[in-house]
């Protein structure tokens, strides 16, 4: 399913500080608003979901956005950001007063009120809370006592997850007041000429459901609220050295954000093709968290603040044409309900218990937390990107008709499922092909019967070995472009496949050592014959640039071409022997 992002916009009271007023700056016709430029010469139009003018109140915001968290209870994955200029009112949108609370407080409480209604399910409730301050992430929810600083990290499953975070089950609102006011509070904030408690770090509330009704059936719900820093312009903030140095990070993520999002509308503008499009999200540790929000599975709203007086003209207009644009944005909505008594891929039932660290290396692919097996906590599920490359040759029209299909299946990305299905769609082509080429009569293929955590049971070490190249091709395909983080969780998947491959071990240390700093890049000691035509601008030697993909990086769609060129292909598993992926010709490089 593919919706936009809903847009909503809220005007604040003007306020003494505000300076010089003008009337007719911005003006609000229903869902139609418009805002005057600096000189007074020039109106700039817009249309959103919902604007909110300067009268309106905490429970009219809140009414508005209710639609929105039904869904997180039908399993789907839902984002509220707030976005504006310093001083804008988007703490106050989202996370209020006591005496007059926003949508974070309102929508927690609205969930409590729903679970006591539901008498016949367990509906269990918890939350994870983390600030971006710097580009460096925070858990609000850590002890002051311990290091809260957290790392991101790339699941197997493609996503950007919140290493050790903390989730709080939530059993009653008066506890989450405490835990919730608690957490605020060390939150970084600081005076500036513009907002004398201006926030200097964004902070993403994400709520999770867990929801199993008497028949069994299974629904996990994911309500990320996001309260963005200001934009600032350090002339109107009177910013200090260390306030500008925030200043600086928190214009840079936004930068970012305003990137993602303008990359997402040329896609959208290519008919969803992403092809050629390079996305920055990990430019940003912001935007790698809002990635399920932006082209990614869940269902957004964005609430675009804004200040009344004649000095913001420039950024109402700026924050208007940042909602216009993220409108347009398509996100693919998950479904995460599922049949409880059914094999399943998703985490199992947490323990009830007060406070829960997690620390793994996998992450569900739902919103919900995982405490039943180790895992990392997601805080925005993603899914990787991938960007298909134009082919000199496609042999047979067999070839043609299967890359055609997964043209067509390249969206922005894939999230772990799809991923898994493509390459055990490879795999199997490619031995298929293998086997027509040794034997003249075909034996059928044995289903595989997926592990609830992603592994093979009863795969043959043929076919174990299959995987394992082609997941390496790929991995290979990522580090030539830099994308060492991809690369290195492509590497652990296909060693999932081939446990105590050498080679293999000794790649995943290095791309390790590398990403920490301590080792030099790893080179990639072989190159694939797609590799080789765009020699001019892509070199494994070649500096990595971390933020970009060459235009020529494969894909697994790319691959799939390749598994059809069936001379390459019978070569290619005939040499393969235990493991010696050295041994495997051009088409599966040495790693
Ligand atoms: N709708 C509103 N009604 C009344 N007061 C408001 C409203 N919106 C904002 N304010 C007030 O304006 C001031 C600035 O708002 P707020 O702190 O929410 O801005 P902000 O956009 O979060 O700023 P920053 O990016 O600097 O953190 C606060 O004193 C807040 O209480």
């Amino acid at each position: 399913m593919s919706k936009s992002i809903a847009c909503h916009v809220r005007v604040r009271p003007g306020k003494e500080a505000d300076g010089k007023m003008n009337e007719e700056g911005i003006v609000i016709e229903g869902n139609k608003i418009s805002a005057m430029n600096g000189q007074g010469d020039k109106r700039y139009h817009f249309e959103f979901e919902k604007c909110h003018a300067a009268d309106s109140t905490q429970d009219d915001v809140f009414d508005h956005v209710k639609p929105l968290l039904d869904r997180a209870w039908k399993g789907v994955n839902t984002t509220i950001f707030a976005y504006g200029v310093t001083g804008a009112g988007k703490t106050h949108t989202m996370q209020g007063t006591k005496q007059d609370p926003g949508l974070i407080p309102r929508t927690v409480n609205a969930i409590l009120n729903r679970q006591a209604e539901l008498s016949t399910s367990t509906v269990e409730v918890s939350i994870s809370y983390v600030e971006i301050l710097k580009d460096e992430v925070y858990d609000l929810l850590g002890s002051a006592n311990e290091p809260r600083k957290r790392d991101i990290r790339m699941s197997t499953g493609g996503q950007n997850v919140v290493a050790d975070l903390i989730y709080q089950p939530i059993t009653s609102w008066e506890q989450f007041e405490v835990d919730y006011d608690v957490a605020s509070k060390s939150r970084k904030t600081a005076s500036t000429k513009l907002n004398s408690s201006s926030s200097r770090s964004h902070a993403i509330l994400t709520i999770y459901l867990h929801v199993v009704d008497e028949a069994g059936k299974v629904t996990d719900g994911k309500i990320c609220l996001t309260d963005l820093a200001g934009s600032e312009n350090n002339n109107l903030t009177g910013n200090d050295k260390e306030r500008m140095r925030e200043s600086s990070a928190i214009n840079t993520s936004l930068t970012t954000l305003g990137k993602v999002v303008d990359a997402l509308n040329v896609v959208q503008q290519k008919g969803g093709d992403a092809s050629g499009v390079f996305i920055p999200y990990r430019e940003s540790k912001l935007t790698r968290l809002l990635q399920d929000a932006l082209g990614g599975t869940s269902q957004g709203l964005l609430i675009c603040c804004l200040a009344p007086g004649e000095k913001f003209a420039r950024d109402t207009i700026n924050t208007l044409q940042f909602g216009k644009k993220s409108k347009a944005v398509e996100n693919r909505l998950n479904d995460n309900r599922r049949d409880s008594r059914r094999l399943s891929v998703l985490p199992t039932k947490p323990r009830a218990s007060l406070r829960v660290h997690t620390d793994s290396s996998t992450a569900p692919t739902t919103g919900r937390p995982s405490l039943g097996r180790p895992a990392l906590a997601p805080i925005a599920a993603n899914t990787r990107q991938v960007k298909p490359q134009p082919r000199t040759s496609i042999a047979g029209s067999a070839g043609k008709k299967a890359a055609l299909a997964l043209k067509e299946n390249v969206g922005l990305g894939l999230t772990e499922e799809q991923l898994e299905k493509r390459i055990q769609k490879i795999v199997t082509q490619e031995m298929a092909n293998a086997r027509e080429k040794e034997r003249p009569v075909e034996a059928p293929l044995k289903p595989v019967v997926e592990h609830p955590f992603g592994e093979a049971v009863g795969m043959s070490d043929e076919e174990k070995d299959t995987r394992a190249k082609v997941i390496v091709k790929h991995a290979r395909s990522l580090q030539q472009s830099g994308d060492l983080e991809g690369a290195l969780d492509l590497y652990k998947k296909a060693y999932d496949y081939v446990p105590g491959n050498q080679k293999l071990a000794t790649r995943i240390a290095e791309i390790q050592l590398s990403l920490e700093g301590i080792l030099p890049p790893p080179e990639l000691s072989g190159r694939s014959r797609h590799h080789d035509h765009d020699k001019s601008t892509t070199s494994s030697k070649a500096p990595l640039k971390r933020s970009r993909a060459p235009a020529g990086s494969t894909s697994l769609a790319e691959l799939s071409y390749e598994a059809e060129d069936e001379s390459d292909v019978g070569a290619s598993v005939k040499k393969m022997k235990n493991n010696d992926y050295t041994a495997i010709s051009m088409t599966s490089p040495p790693f």
